[in-house]
């Protein structure tokens, strides 16, 4: 079903930093030196632990905070500039959903969802139209009249989206829209989101504390902390070969490869004396992630492989490997020139008797 089609903006932001004024005199500094482009259509996860700066960059995007220092520009437009109409027209074109989805709770959700159309003075027949198109548009027509207190936190976020698409924008901004949803209903509204960037070509930009989130809807991801952006790229590259420890960090939980425990007991990081095997996380990438290669290796290099750990996992709709294994410390070196040759990745965890 396609409601009106609109095309999402490019967001840019160029050197931006922000501070506040802290009580009792002096600055903090929420965000410093932030670059960043996101394209339009595309859906970038924005993820960092709490206090690094997240909802502060998303509320830049709609001008509910000015930049300190540097541009964000929606669209070409520059937002922190943007004064009286013209900071509505950009408003409006910018839709946001919430964590706690701030509906009204004395308004159906047909009300709920109209309520941005009445403020902008539209006639009752088209928001009629309009509403009734977004509700289908959410799988909700059956409770147009439900108030919110009837509703699930996934109907009620499904109402905050709909309102959200009301003034057709070019960009929407999710702020920890999943976070007070569990993982079954967390999954049907990212689907949503996933179905509405690709059917309405709007930009999404989503903050999030879950790397989950990022693998499961977005094609870019940024890492912040303390203010900065520490580390961006496509998602795929950030799974598969992640730089900044704080990225790996993120990853730790949910790449789900991690290596039993009788082993990570035993692992030192220097080769012991005497006879001993090399354990190395191979991650297998591209279109070779899903090839028979260990049985390959084995069988070419003679070379008794023992697989301790792994999962083939899909990341943007591309998968992606990760094997954690053993070898004879004494042939390592010819095994990760055999799985580089394959270009695949591989990074030596340490060492066990
Ligand atoms: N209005 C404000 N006045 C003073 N300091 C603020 C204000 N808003 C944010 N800050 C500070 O800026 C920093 C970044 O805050 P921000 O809310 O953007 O982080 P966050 O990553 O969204 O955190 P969370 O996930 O907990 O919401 C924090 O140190 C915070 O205390």
């Amino acid at each position: 079903m396609k409601t009106e089609s609109s095309t999402g903006a490019a967001i840019i932001f160029d050197e931006v930093g922000k501070s506040f004024p802290k009580k009792g005199g002096g600055q903090v500094t929420a965000l410093e030196g932030i670059s960043l482009s996101v394209e339009p259509g595309t859906i970038t996860g924005i993820i960092g632990r709490s206090g690094a700066g997240k909802s502060t960059l998303l509320r830049m995007v709609n001008g509910l905070e000015k930049p300190t220092s540097g541009k964000v520009l929606v669209g070409g437009r520059d937002v922190g500039e943007a004064k009286g109409q013209a900071l509505r027209d950009i408003r409006r074109e910018v839709g946001m959903i919430f964590q706690h989805f701030n509906l009204l709770s004395s308004r159906t959700v047909f009300e709920n969802v109209a309520l941005p159309l009445e403020i902008s003075g539209m006639s009752s027949g088209e928001i009629k139209k309009r509403v009734d198109d977004l509700v289908a548009r959410v799988g909700l027509q059956e409770l147009s009249a439900r108030y919110p207190a009837e509703l699930s936190g996934g109907q009620k976020q499904r109402v905050g989206i709909a309102r959200a698409l009301a003034t057709q924008p070019k960009v929407l901004l999710s702020d920890e829209a999943t976070s007070a949803l569990d993982p079954e209903t967390t999954q049907t509204v990212l689907e949503l989101l996933s179905d509405i960037n690709r059917d309405l070509g709007l930009t999404i930009l989503l903050i999030t504390h879950e790397m989950a989130v990022v693998r499961d809807i977005a094609s870019h991801v940024a890492v912040i902390e303390d203010g900065h952006i520490v580390e961006d790229g496509s998602t795929y590259d950030i799974f598969t070969d992640p730089k900044h420890p704080t990225t790996k960090s993120f990853l730790s939980g949910v790449t789900g490869v991690t290596l039993p425990e009788f082993i990570a007991r035993e692992l030192t990081e220097t080769r012991p004396a005497g006879p001993a095997r090399e354990v190395m996380r191979i991650t297998f990438v591209g279109e070779n992630a899903t090839d028979p290669l260990l049985a390959k290796m084995s069988t070419e290099l003679s070379l008794q492989v023992n697989i301790l750990a792994g999962a083939i996992e899909e990341v943007d709709a591309r998968p992606f490997g990760n094997l954690l294994i053993s070898v004879e410390a004494d042939r390592a070196d010819e095994a990760r020139n055999f799985l580089q040759q394959n270009q695949q990745r591989t990074e030596v965890l340490g060492y066990v008797s």
